[in-house]
């Protein structure tokens, strides 16, 4: 039997501080329990129990789940072999390893058949029991990973904090739990506010490589070209001018964990050529710096533009493309998930809830208004709705009046005319031509894709008159301009 000493300098196989992981040893030789138990315990510094026959073993594993079951074959009461095909018969989620004398290998080898991990002599050195059971561990992780993935993924409409009713979203959910034990790079494209950053941040938590390392997001876009080198490398101190100290570039911070690549388009050619190659090697130096520096990183990277577009046009290298496309998820626009809007509606309604006071509830009609609303800056458009709707309702109901005046518009448009005695009629008039005169406006712009000048000709009134009003209804000339 293995004695406890040989593997002191063994390292911990699970690094995660979310999945406690526990291991049950079954033997009746109390001498060869105890070494074995105090071997497992020093060198993967894990609980682990112990069972001196199969019918303990299976009253604590009804107990408490165990993610590695190390048995001996021949033991009183149940053996090892009844033992294990209980646990297979049982769907019990653990792994198990056979420990067994020379006269029993054929009993292991069919212990094998039955679905048990692996098996190893009594007579073996102790390092190959801890490197199997670490071996074992570690894919046990992943598995119970991908498990709770799925029961999240047809549970409910949350995934890792990404909220979702609609089925084009749960595609991109049971994609997250595919790649979840691979380190694969992923590309994720869709418009501004769609959630492209919430959705990188799920896969680095659906991983257990990654989750225990860090999240390090990037805009590439906030950045000239001289910059994002030194932002993404890292710099010597005394490389260029103004360079006074050392610093450590974002792919080196993100070491363990995933580096965040937002608005990928806009990355100038040149650092293009850089970004492959680090993604290639896995390696690079810092800028002014000789040593080259390894990484272990995954590397998630967004963009809202069209990429065919962008390599057609010779602005992006197809070859970087293909290295950062090796999984791509689309996110639909919130505009082709309806079925989404009042989940999340609630959602952000319980964010922004001010503290001590009951949480607002949304009207019907306000309801429907954000429900039709075309949303063109999705999600965080959205998000910004809700947060000033429940700042501005007075007594807990959030109402059409509350939401801005391009969702709110859209409703009273649809029966302007409609008579509240309970308001003052000049309170009322103004309000019907603010609608109108936002309307009007509105249409203008989107003839003229956000062309004040043309819109002035069109409206009878000055560009002066046009800018204030764009401010006064807080009117983004932009989303015109993509029509
Ligand atoms: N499915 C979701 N469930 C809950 N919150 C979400 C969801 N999607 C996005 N959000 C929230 O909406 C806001 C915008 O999301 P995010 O920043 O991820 O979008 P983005 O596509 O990366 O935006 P941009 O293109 O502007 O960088 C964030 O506050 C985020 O937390």
């Amino acid at each position: 039997m293995p004695s406890p000493a040989a593997a002191s300098d063994a390292a911990s196989p699970d690094e995660s501080p979310q999945v406690q992981q526990r291991v049950l040893v079954v033997e009746d030789l109390p001498d060869n329990r105890e070494s074995l138990k105090t071997l497992l315990k020093l060198a993967l510094k894990l609980e682990v129990d112990t069972a001196e026959d199969g019918a303990k073993a299976l009253a604590l594993l009804a107990e408490r789940p165990y993610s590695l079951v190390i048995t001996d074959l021949q033991m009183p009461r149940m053996d090892g072999m009844k033992l294990i095909q209980k646990i297979q018969d049982d769907g019990i989620p653990s792994t198990v390893i056979v420990t067994t004398g020379h006269g029993s290998v054929p009993d292991a080898v069919e212990a094998m058949r039955m679905g048990v991990y692996d098996f190893l002599l009594k007579t073996d050195e102790p390092q190959r029991l801890i490197r199997m059971a670490q071996r074992a561990l570690k894919e046990r992780r992943l598995q119970d990973e991908v498990a709770a993935l799925r029961e999240q993924l047809h549970g409910g409409h949350t995934f890792l904090n990404v909220l979702s009713k609609s089925p084009k979203m749960h595609d991109v959910f049971e994609l997250i739990s595919q790649i979840a034990d691979t380190t694969a790079t992923v590309m994720i494209i869709g418009e501004t506010g769609t959630g492209k950053e919430q959705v990188a941040r799920a896969i680095h938590d659906s991983s257990a490589e990654t989750r225990s390392g860090p999240f390090v997001p990037v805009n590439c876009a906030a950045f000239n070209e001289n910059l994002l080198e030194s932002e993404l490398f890292g710099h010597e101190k005394g490389s260029f001018t103004g360079a006074d100290k050392k610093r450590v570039g974002r792919f080196e911070q993100a070491h363990g964990g995933t580096l965040f690549l937002d608005e990928i388009g806009d990355v100038p050619m040149s650092m293009q050529v850089k970004l492959l190659r680090v993604l290639q090697e896995r390696r690079f130096e810092r800028v002014g710096g000789g040593e080259p520096i390894e990484i272990d990183v995954r590397v998630v990277a967004a963009t809202h533009r069209n990429m065919d577009d962008l390599i057609r046009e010779g602005k992006f290298r197809e070859d970087l493309y293909f290295r950062l496309n090796v999984v791509r998820i689309d996110l639909p626009p919130l505009r082709d998930r309806p079925e989404d809007v009042e989940v999340l509606v609630n959602h952000f309604i319980r964010k922004f809830a001010r503290p001590g006071r009951a949480v607002p509830t949304v009207d019907p009609e306000a309801l429907e208004a954000l429900k039709k609303a075309p949303w063109p800056g999705n999600i965080r458009q959205l998000e910004n709705a809700v947060e000033r709707a429940c700042v501005t309702c007075k007594d807990g109901v959030i109402r059409v009046h509350n939401l801005p005046r391009d969702i709110a518009g859209r409703v009273e448009a649809k029966n302007p005319f409609q008579v509240d005695l309970s308001r003052p009629l000049p309170d009322q008039l103004a309000e019907i031509t603010a609608a109108f005169e936002e309307r009007y406006l509105r249409k203008a712009l989107r003839k003229t894709r956000g062309h004040v000048g043309k819109c002035a000709t069109i409206t009878g009134l000055s560009r002066r008159s046009i800018t204030d009003k764009i401010a006064q209804y807080k009117i983004e000339k932009s989303d015109f301009k993509k029509d």
